[in-house]
């Protein structure tokens, strides 16, 4: 219990005497090392401050002062970031092997009790190898998951409220939500529903948890005291825990015995199942809940604010989409390669939007070279999507939102390989094969559905978004006006 921990001063600078001999034999040890270059930062705190609110944004300018590959210490922390798409590729799929571990760090251990994907967990290969089978299952074998997009984006519409601005957040996030409800546990819920809007209510508090919980990440010390911020985060992800473990026993309790429909069914299939497991299985769940909801939801929430704000390529997308399926059938993935505009302006909306900029923390699995440098074993180590997706020399203009950068004189797609919000390698993004079927549906369907407009005389929200360890747009009232 927190309120039993007492610690006179002398034990608590011994504490941190100790904690700070420890960290910094690490850093004397790395000292001697050949590292990559970066910013010189304080004694203690590193470069937090010098990182301010925009960390992306800040990175950005020092890969292009340090170069493709550059350290900065945060907190206690070296933090290796690749700068540009080539270093992404050069770590994460050429030297695979040795970049593709997360790093062990208190947070990420206890938050997931060393299980899941998302974890510097043994069985980790293990486990992402059979949740993507099951996925490509239920994805390309059945087309249960193309089905369940496609019916979810005709209820989000129906919940759409017509022509009075409104914060469409809420909506979007139960759509995104249930499509993974419905991946995971086989079932849907009714948006009223109140074990849903619970789920939606921990998710939602859940994502500030662990953006408030990274400081804890720079200042590992910090997990030996009763913080509100480790209580809350501990509090918050074994709620989530346990709400993903009883809609398992109901998946156990409805099982048919058939092929299965959901994830949760293909372990319970498993000839290695025993039930001493549905506590890993809930740790697999939460970590694909945590990972695909705000990711999408961001998107989509960008994707609106961007034809909001661009009614001539919104009317574009429109006419494309009308000549080639109409309004009533939904595009389908298979429809893709109809659909070049369409397809130009969703790599817009992710280049734009780049919800995941700093990907996920890698961590060396061993001593390893990279771009003449040396980086130690346990390193945390970042792909800046960012710098990628902002890179002036690839995309003038970076922050303007233009579709057509991706079409050719032929109108035909191009550079679409240059644009990477799932990352890439063997860590790159489990879930993005049923993100991209739904930013796609979504997108195409709220098209075809409605014209949105920003309401008159209203400002739009600054676009610089807000970095947390999702980007997100700042909230904004939209209005949608149906089509038909
Ligand atoms: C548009 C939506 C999404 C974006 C932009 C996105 C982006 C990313 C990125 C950048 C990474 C880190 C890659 C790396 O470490 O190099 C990642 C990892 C991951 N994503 Fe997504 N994601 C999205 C949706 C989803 C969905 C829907 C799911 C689940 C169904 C999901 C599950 C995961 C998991 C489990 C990981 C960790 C994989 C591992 O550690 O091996 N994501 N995602």
């Amino acid at each position: 219990m927190a309120a039993d921990f007492t610690f006179s001063w002398f034990e608590v600078l011994l504490f941190v005497l100790a904690g700070y001999l420890l960290i910094y034999g690490r850093f004397f040890r790395n000292r001697h090392i050949n590292l990559p270059p970066g910013p010189k930062g304080w004694p203690v705190i590193g470069s937090l401050l010098q990182c301010g609110k925009q960390v992306p944004i800040k990175f950005h300018e020092w890969s292009q002062i340090y170069g493709d590959v550059f350290s900065v210490k945060l907190g206690t922390e070296l933090v290796v970031v690749l700068g540009s798409h080539d270093a992404i590729k050069e770590a994460f799929v050429k030297k695979s092997e040795s970049f593709a571990e997360r790093p062990k760090r208190w947070s990420l251990s206890i938050a997931t009790k060393n299980k899941g994907i998302t974890t510097p967990w043994p069985e980790w290969k293990h486990t992402r190898k059979f949740i993507v089978r099951t996925f490509r299952e239920l994805g390309a074998g059945k087309q249960v998951m193309e089905e369940r997009v496609c019916a979810e984006s005709d209820i989000l519409v129906e919940y759409i409220v017509n022509n009075k601005p409104t914060d469409l957040t809420r909506v979007i996030y139960n759509a995104v939500s249930n499509v993974l409800c419905s991946e995971l546990f086989g079932t849907r819920f009714r948006y009223d529903d109140d074990d849903f809007k619970i789920l939606m209510k921990t998710m939602s508090l859940n994502v500030s948890a662990i953006t408030d919980a990274n400081i804890l990440t720079f200042f590992p010390l910090l997990w030996y005291l009763p913080t509100s911020l480790k209580s809350k985060f501990l509090a918050l992800q074994s709620a989530l825990a346990s709400y993903v473990e009883n809609r398992i026993k109901e998946c156990r309790q409805a099982m048919h015995g058939g092929d299965p429909d959901s994830v949760a069914e293909a372990f319970l299939q498993r000839d290695d199942w025993d039930d001493g497991k549905i506590g890993d299985l809930a740790q697999i769940g939460k970590g694909l809940l945590n990972a695909g909801a705000d990711t999408t939801a961001s998107v989509l929430m960008w994707a609106i604010l961007y034809l909001a704000m661009n009614p001539e390529i919104q009317e574009k997308c429109y006419s494309e989409i009308a000549h080639v399926v109409g309004d009533e059938a939904h595009v389908r993935m298979r429809n893709r390669s109809k659909l070049p505009y369409i397809e130009a302006t969703c790599l817009e909306i992710y280049r734009c939007s780049t919800v995941s900029p700093l990907g996920v923390p890698h961590g060396t699995t061993t001593d390893v070279d990279l771009y003449g440098y040396r980086i130690p074993e346990d390193t945390m180590v970042l792909g800046s999507l960012w710098s990628v997706h902002m890179d002036e020399k690839m995309w003038p203009s970076p922050r303007e939102f233009k579709p057509e950068r991706f079409l050719d004189a032929n109108g035909e797609v191009v550079n679409r390989e240059r644009v990477i919000p799932y990352g890439l390698g063997s860590r790159d993004c489990l879930g993005s094969e049923l993100a991209k079927m739904e930013v796609l549906i979504f997108t195409t369907r709220l098209i075809q559905k409605f014209k949105f407009k920003l309401p008159s005389g209203c400002v739009a929200p600054p676009m610089h978004g807000k970095f947390e360890f999702v980007r997100h747009p700042h909230p904004y009232d939209v209005i949608s006006e149906a089509r038909h």
